[in-house]
């Protein structure tokens, strides 16, 4: 098969963990007969510096051509650091995700039997935990009015969220149960805000479409302290876009590293696959970031974008592997074991493919 993959490196390690899941796709095209052609396109600070904004429209033309979007990461410290700053690359970010309609981002959390210990998380805690949040992606406070009043004193950020933004998503993650455990989660906070009982009451809707699918409804502040306190009590947990970004990267602390979490963003045009990290700025240039998030997006993505799941399961095989022999970066390896380069763990996994 041929693919076209619009190929957004964005800002900080993102460049140097794209270049490593680049070297691993092209290993399994090799390997499985395929061709890829990465389309390039610019995105997020590094836009910005170029043309000035941060998701050009020549960009957009090049993601809406492509077969599917694989994505580094984008932010800058100089635009962290200046809350003042006009144009900024995550409105790059945001404004790509809406504009590609990619109302759905799926983010599995999962555990590596080699790294159990790896987590600070005691192990018969953690031991094979396997969930799915499906966090909206397009909606709710992100995207809601937001400003300064007059007085200068005041800002606001408005939360909105519509029935529909709620029964797609909902949708999703029912389907997904379907084909999991049946076990669906609504992660709100019905208790004080309205968009959470509008998300409460919506999915309460589409309960009977679903009989076989047991739904429970719970606060997201409990849900945060459960996350890691029983995280088997869950397989997939439904929530608004805000809650899904925090869930995300507290439970990435159960397979060890921020460094290990792949995500898929999925609805209307096409789909993009993105580790669910930043742009981590202090590693930038270091060649010391973990690529494996971002090698196992891009397994998601030859599974679900293209529909080879023994490719996909080519990748998480040797990144399997390569964990098991201790072929990890530095915030996976422990006291007194070698820390891997960026580029080395990548070349390993070609090598081993
Ligand atoms: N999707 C995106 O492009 C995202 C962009 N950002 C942007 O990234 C910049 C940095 O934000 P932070 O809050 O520091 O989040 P971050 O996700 O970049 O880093 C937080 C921490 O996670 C760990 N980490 C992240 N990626 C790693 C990797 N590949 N290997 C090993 N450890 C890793 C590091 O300990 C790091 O200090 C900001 O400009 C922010 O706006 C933040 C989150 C997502
Ligand atoms: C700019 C943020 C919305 C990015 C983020 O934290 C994420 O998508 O996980
Ligand atoms: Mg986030």
């Amino acid at each position: 098969m041929k693919f076209n993959i619009a190929l957004l490196a964005g800002d900080g390690i993102g460049p140097e963990v794209i270049n490593e899941a680049v070297k691993v796709s092209d290993a399994i095209a090799k390997k499985f007969n395929h061709e890829i052609t990465w389309t390039p396109a610019l995105t997020g600070a590094a836009a910005i510096d170029a043309v000035g904004v941060p998701y050009p429209d020549e960009t957009h033309e090049v993601c809406m051509k492509a077969d599917a979007v694989l994505f580094g990461a984008i932010g800058h410290p100089k635009y962290d650091n200046d809350p003042s700053a006009p144009v900024r690359p995550e409105q790059g970010l945001l404004l790509m995700r809406k504009k590609l309609g990619l109302f759905a981002n799926v983010r599995p959390t999962f555990t590596f039997p080699s790294l159990i210990d790896n987590s600070p998380l005691k192990r018969e805690r953690i031991e094979g935990t396997d969930l799915v949040f499906l966090r909206e992606l397009t909606g709710g406070i992100y995207f809601g009015e937001k400003g300064r009043r007059d007085d200068g004193e005041t800002a606001f950020d408005n939360c909105v969220y519509t029935r529909a933004e709620v029964q797609r998503l909902a949708k999703k993650g029912f389907e997904l149960a379907m084909t999991r455990s049946k076990k669906l989660c609504c992660v709100d906070k019905a208790n004080v805000l309205e968009t959470s009982r509008l998300w409460r009451e919506t999915v309460q809707a589409m309960e009977k479409e679903y009989p076989e699918v047991t739904v429970s409804y719970e606060f997201v502040d409990a849900v945060a302290m459960r996350l890691v306190q029983w995280p088997n009590s869950y397989d997939v947990l439904i929530t608004e876009n805000l809650f899904g970004d925090i869930l995300t990267d507290e439970a990435s602390v159960i397979s060890g590293s921020m460094g290990l979490m792949p995500s898929a963003s999925v609805g209307e045009h096409t789909s993009l696959y993105e580790p669910i990290h930043g742009s981590y700025p202090q590693a930038t240039g270091l060649n010391i970031a973990n690529p494996l998030a971002t090698i196992l997006s891009a397994a998601m993505m030859f599974e679900d974008a293209f529909g080879l799941k023994d490719e996909a399961e080519a990748i998480r095989a040797v990144v399997n592997k390569s964990l098991e022999q201790g072929i990890v970066t530095e915030d996976l390896a422990t006291k007194g074991s070698k820390a891997y380069k960026t580029s080395e763990v990548g070349d390993w996994l070609v090598e081993n493919l």
